[in-house]
């Protein structure tokens, strides 16, 4: 039994508006173990975004318990929440978030400034190696005008990485990209999941839950259906089938 990464019980998010209270999330339950790679789905105002910020570290709930790698997220100072998000956490987001005029290898490098057990050689080699994982060996030295969409994309993966997280949290992050690209991306972390990596996948687009292995519905701030996927598509066999480009 692999164990769990993530455990989340009977978990709460309100918002006080003026004298309303919204409730976000009801009591949501679920564990994600290492290994798998989960799509967290559901439509505008299921919640996402607010189970996004819990997970991610972001945010606090307004009851309930989150363990990410058997430390409790509740009652954590902002600096250890920070501390948190940067060893255990890779972000990826739809939008990169990448520094421009900056390079690929100098914005792979970033989390790990933070890190004053790690010299500059060994950031460097780490940076490369997590560069040259998502194909983008010979892009060391772009800045993020250089690249397209999807090689952007890629290097945020590479930061993802470079720290070797115990999870990829990843918000839309095919939002911004074309069918053909969105499949590249897919791929890749369908390669990175064989590899071992927990992959946590938020997105209202039910085509991205074809690629997981498991898939969590939230509805109205509760959990409406979580299920194993038993027939996962391979990325790259639909990429494989998409009409050739005339390039
Ligand atoms: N900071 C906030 N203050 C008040 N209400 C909030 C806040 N954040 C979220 N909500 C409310 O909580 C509910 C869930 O919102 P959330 O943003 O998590 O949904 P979502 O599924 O991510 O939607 P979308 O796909 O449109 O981003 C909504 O009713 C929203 O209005």
């Amino acid at each position: 039994m692999s164990k769990a990464i993530i455990k989340i019980e009977d978990l709460k998010r309100e918002f006080t508006m003026g004298t309303e209270t919204v409730h976000a999330l009801k009591g949501i339950s679920f564990d994600i173990k290492e290994g798998e790679f989960v799509t967290i789905m559901g439509s505008s105002g299921s919640g996402k975004s607010t189970m996004l910020n819990i997970l991610g570290c972001l945010d606090q709930p307004t009851s309930g318990t989150y363990e990410i790698d058997g430390v409790r997220v509740k009652d954590l100072s902002r600096n250890e929440l920070a501390t948190i998000r940067n060893e255990k956490i890779g972000f990826i987001f739809q939008s990169y978030n990448l520094l421009a005029r900056t390079s690929a290898i100098e914005n792979v490098e970033l989390p790990l400034l933070y890190n004053s057990k790690v010299s500059t050689e060994e950031r460097r080699k780490r940076a490369i190696e997590a560069l040259e994982k998502v194909g983008l060996g010979e892009r060391l030295h772009h800045t993020p005008s250089q690249l397209s969409g999807g090689q952007q994309q890629r290097v945020a993966i590479a930061r993802s990485l470079v720290n070797n997280p115990v999870m990829i949290l990843a918000d839309e992050a095919t939002g911004n990209l074309d069918t053909r690209t969105s499949y590249e991306i897919m791929s890749l972390f369908q390669e990175l999941n064989k590899q071992g990596i927990t992959i946590t996948f938020v997105t209202h687009e039910p085509d991205i839950a074809t690629f997981s292995s498991r898939t969590i519905v939230l509805k109205d701030g509760q959990v409406m259906q979580d299920y194993n996927n038993h027939n996962v598509q391979s990325a790259a066999n639909e990429l494989a089938k998409l009409p050739k480009q005339d390039d």
